[in-house]
């Protein structure tokens, strides 16, 4: 029985992926083998010793002490791509609120009391107050070319907008995926000084926090919108509130409220909704529930954020299957091997990746690996973790 512990709601069309014979899945118990999260801070979570795998569901993981599960020999799993159209859509709510003036034009129309035809003038009278522009024509930058930011570059072009986008290590998948008429530029600052709306779509790591600063927003047209969509310290709050009383940013418009932000004018925020629909919010828990099982039941391994990707058919003459995660360091192969042979147990496939300082490496062994050998295994010089799977035909 494998035991699955969330620290978050997830949904439960994902749930519903683990089969009841051989799952537990609680949001309470003892030795878990996986965790299923979402924005629950991890930093401050004493993770068991009996944790094998994290899922999260959803995007960013920053909330993950992704390096300390790393020299644990625990991958992290997310799930990119599978919340994008929802972020994408609330986007374009932003683009348009701002544009439009929508929240401050329905504030003014629920505060209006008396008959209808009192109602009607006050609403003809007073309407040119809220006068908008059109988004047709306009120019939004987007920083950050992943899942997101290139369903949002996509989405404006269709809707007449002249997009520009700046990436550095955009994938080739995504640039396949990006329309042609999104041209690229070469710095943030170009970015804000060809703009008049910029929306953020990157991870929040040490190479963009504040990616946003006071010296940045000096290049920003006199009353670019801002979108952040994407982190709260992606952007230096002061400097945004500055830069929004000078005049320089007409509107800042973010998925993360701050004390600092609550009663700056010009801010609209929203609860943290990005990824709150029911799709996006099925899409990532079925997305990390399947993962989750294929590595507990069979070591394989696909969208980890910090281990390589590992697939390998289950041998069908192997008796039990061997996962280990080490140190990319030389010599492991050779320690992993020797070690196994103690067992006298024949090697009848084999699969090892590497990735940035840590490998992984799959045994399908003809015999069964006795527990002292396995003892042994796991006390190796640069082995991070072990276990063996017995497959399931
Ligand atoms: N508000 C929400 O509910 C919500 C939902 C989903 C994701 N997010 C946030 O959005 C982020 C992006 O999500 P995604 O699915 O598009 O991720 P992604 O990994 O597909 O894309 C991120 C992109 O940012 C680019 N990037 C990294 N550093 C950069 C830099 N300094 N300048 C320009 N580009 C840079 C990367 O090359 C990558 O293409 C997530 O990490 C998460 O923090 C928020
Ligand atoms: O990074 C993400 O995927 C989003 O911020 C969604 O967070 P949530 O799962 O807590 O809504």
């Amino acid at each position: 029985m494998y035991k699955i512990l969330t620290l978050n709601n997830i949904a439960v069309a994902g749930l519903a992926r683990f089969p009841r014979e051989s799952y537990e899945v609680a949001s309470e118990m003892q030795h878990p083998d996986a965790v299923l999260v979402r924005s629950f801070d991890m930093h401050r979570w004493d993770c068991p010793d009996t944790v094998k795998a994290i899922g999260r569901a959803g995007a960013g993981v920053n909330n993950i002490p992704v390096a300390s599960f790393t020299q644990r020999g625990i991958p992290v799993f997310n799930t990119p791509g599978a919340n994008a159209n929802a972020v994408k859509e609330l986007v374009l709510s932003g683009l348009f609120i701002a544009a439009r003036n929508l929240l401050s034009a329905a504030a003014f129309t629920q505060q209006l009391t008396g008959t209808d035809q009192h109602i009607n003038e006050q609403v003809e009278q007073l309407k040119k107050q809220f006068v908008g522009f059109e988004l047709a024509g306009r120019t939004l930058g987007v920083i950050g070319l992943g899942a997101i930011g290139v369903k949002v570059a996509n989405a404006a072009e269709a809707l007449g907008m002249n997009v520009i986008g700046y990436d550095p290590h955009i994938t080739v998948s995504n640039a396949w995926k990006l329309s042609a008429n999104v041209k690229n530029v070469s710095s943030v600052e170009e970015v804000l000084r060809k703009s008049e709306f910029v929306s953020l779509h990157v991870p929040l790591v040490d190479g963009t926090r504040q990616l946003l600063n006071a010296d940045r927003l000096e290049h920003a047209k006199t009353g670019l919108v801002l979108l952040n969509f994407s982190r709260q310290a992606i952007v230096d709050e002061t400097a945004v509130c500055a830069a929004l009383n000078k005049g320089k940013l007409s509107h800042y418009i973010c998925d993360f409220p701050s004390n600092q932000l609550q009663q700056q004018k010009g801010v609209i925020t929203f609860p943290h909704l990005g990824a709150s629909t029911r799709e996006a919010e099925e899409n990532c828990a079925v997305m990390v529930a399947d993962q989750i099982r294929q590595f507990l039941e069979q070591g394989l391994i696909s969208y980890s954020v910090n281990f390589p990707d590992m697939d390998m058919p289950i041998n069908e003459s192997c008796a039990c299957r061997l996962f280990v995660a080490n140190a990319n360091v030389p010599h492991m192969i050779e320690r992993i091997s020797s070690t196994v042979a103690r067992d006298n147990v024949n090697i009848v496939d084999m699969l090892n990746r590497s990735r940035g300082d840590v490998a992984c490496t799959l045994l399908d062994l003809a015999t069964p690996l006795s527990e002292a050998t396995l003892a042994v295994l796991k006390n190796t010089e640069g082995v991070l973790s072990a276990r063996v799977l017995t497959p399931n035909y």
